[in-house]
């Protein structure tokens, strides 16, 4: 994992392996201490296509909710280990280790994403998200810090002197 000057951290852990969300706390937050200041972080859930969707209150069915989830109807699915608040409460807890403001930081809703890279759901939406994100803040940085490139072409050479010693 490699976060020097980072703008954007993606933590990706397995919606049905919970061990690998408390992994990200123990394991790999402390890594992220050179990304910049005020990094993004995503936490993405995937292999969402592989969980059994709970049951919600209307009474949806699995196969409805899988299909919303990017799976397919077939049922070699298994029970989530993580909801979608258990990673909520992970980015809070993150934004208050990194002692950034929350009122200034993207919400944790838009920041915390369910994927499947094996059927593509939501990745767009979460590489998408972090671009209009990352973008707008890069161009900002750009223009409020001074360059750090010197232009040699407008560096004018020192006339020499015939007093000098050298001359
Ligand atoms: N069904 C499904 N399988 C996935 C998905 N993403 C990765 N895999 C599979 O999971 C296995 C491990 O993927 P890796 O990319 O090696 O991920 P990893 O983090 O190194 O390993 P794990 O911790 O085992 O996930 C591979 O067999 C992948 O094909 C997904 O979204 N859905």
């Amino acid at each position: 994992m490699y976060c020097r000057g980072a703008a954007a951290v993606i933590l990706t852990y397995d919606v049905n392996h919970r061990q690998s969300l408390l992994e990200l706390e123990d394991r790999f937050l402390g890594l992220t201490e050179t990304a910049n200041n005020d990094c993004l972080f995503a936490i993405v859930g995937n292999k969402v296509d592989l969980a059994m969707e709970r049951a919600p209150e209307g009474g949806e069915k699995e196969g409805e909710a899988s299909a919303k989830a990017g799976g397919s109807c077939v049922s070699s699915k298994v029970p989530r280990q993580v909801q979608p608040e258990d990673a909520m409460a992970l980015y809070k807890k993150i934004l208050k280790y990194k002692m950034l403001d929350e009122g200034e930081m993207p919400a944790a809703e838009r920041m915390c994403f369910e994927t499947s890279a094996k059927t593509g759901h939501n990745v767009d939406l979460l590489f998408e998200t972090l671009f209009d994100l990352v973008v707008p803040m890069i161009a900002r940085q750009k223009t409020e810090e001074p360059s750090q490139i010197v232009d040699i072409a407008s560096c004018k050479t020192p006339k020499r002197t015939r007093s000098g010693c050298c001359a």
